[in-house]
């Protein structure tokens, strides 16, 4: 990626409750860093356009060093014209009576035609962030709309995912979370997700050995990890934002960055058949980053238990990929 040239981020939803999180945090060079000049790309539906040229006047009002300029849009083709970074925040929320299928086909409505527009426009370069849910599944379909961009490019968020377990086991231990490492969100994000501490390590020492508690890291620390979202939703009135923005916020940085030495974190990513999860879907995985790339940490041994929670997940996620296919959006 240019340092130099700015680089160009695509936000989908721009005007939602995340892209109003997010943006100000990209334009401030958190994203990609404190060197690296960004030119904003907004896509939003007509109805939402105003809405997101008040929230592009206030980001000319923080007078960004970084910032080099913001375009907005309603169609998908101009909006990821060479785009280097897009994020796919914009989805159809799943609202009262709407079956799962009734939400696949509406967001499969958006991610194909959105994958098409950055298999014919975007930059060599692209990587592709899917927060908009179901996000892996939406990842999925963006990258079969996209034969031309290398599937490893098209990741969904699990990054929320992961830094709330990391928050709880500290909470947990009376640690911090810069004490933990290793920790592993498998599957899809949602509540079958499974966050995973058998290799994690507390200043060095095996988690599992410091909560010395199994029944609170298979009753409380899973579920609580796994419906967070729900909780979020119970408290506030309304979903996670904030928190959803420093995810993606972390997840390109760590993408574009890498990991440190000796840890990793955790991405849906692209599965090669690791791990037992069929290849092509998109999947967490606990990964490291390296070069701009993603890798998934192999060989770990995998036991009883977290194996029949990958399972249970990621046979979920079959059964999405199966649903939107037998749809026809793919
Ligand atoms: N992966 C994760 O960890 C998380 C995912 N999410 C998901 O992120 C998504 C966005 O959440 P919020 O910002 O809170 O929702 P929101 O409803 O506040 O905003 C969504 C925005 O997307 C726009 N939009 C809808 N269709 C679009 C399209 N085709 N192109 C461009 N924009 C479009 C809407 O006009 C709206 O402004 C939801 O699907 C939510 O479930 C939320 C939290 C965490
Ligand atoms: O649960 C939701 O609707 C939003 C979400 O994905 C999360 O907070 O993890």
């Amino acid at each position: 990626m240019p340092v130099s040239q700015p680089v160009n981020v695509t936000v989908t939803g721009a005007a939602g409750q995340i892209g109003y999180a997010l943006l100000f945090r990209v334009a401030s060079g958190q994203l990609l860093g404190p060197d690296t000049p960004v030119r904003l790309r907004l896509l939003e539906v007509p109805q939402a356009v105003k809405a997101a040229e008040g929230t592009a006047m206030e980001l000319d009002d923080c007078a960004f060093p970084l910032l080099a300029g913001i375009d907005i849009h309603d169609d998908a083709t101009a909006a990821f014209d060479g785009t280097n970074v897009a994020l796919l925040v914009g989805a159809r929320p799943r609202t009262a009576g709407m079956e799962r299928g009734d939400l696949l086909s509406a967001n499969g409505g958006i991610f194909g035609p959105q994958g098409a527009a950055i298999n014919a426009g975007a930059a060599s370069d692209v990587r592709v962030l899917v927060v908009g849910n179901p996000a892996n599944t939406n990842a999925w379909i963006a990258a079969q709309h996209a034969p031309d961009v290398p599937a490893d490019r098209f990741t969904a968020m699990t990054r929320l995912d992961h830094n709330r377990a990391l928050a709880q086991l500290a909470a947990r231990t009376r640690s911090t979370v810069s004490d933990i490492q290793r920790l592993a969100i498998w599957g899809n994000h949602s509540a079958t997700q499974y966050p995973d501490l058998t290799h994690a390590t507390i200043s060095g020492r095996p988690a599992l050995e410091v909560v010395d508690d199994e029944a609170w890291v298979r009753d409380t620390f899973i579920p609580t990890v796994a419906k967070r979202g729900a909780a979020i939703i119970e408290a506030r009135g309304a979903s996670s934002a904030a928190s959803a923005a420093n995810a993606a916020i972390d997840h390109v940085h760590t993408w574009v960055h890498g990991t440190p030495e000796g840890d990793w974190t955790s991405a849906g990513v692209v599965s090669d058949g690791s791990y037992g999860v069929p290849e092509g879907l998109v999947s967490s995985f606990p990964v490291t980053s390296s070069g701009g790339e993603w890798r998934i940490v192999p060989d770990l041994d995998v036991d009883d238990f977290s194996r029949e929670r990958i399972d249970a997940s990621v046979a979920e996620l079959v059964e999405e990929r199966e649903a939107v296919r037998a749809l026809g959006l793919v």
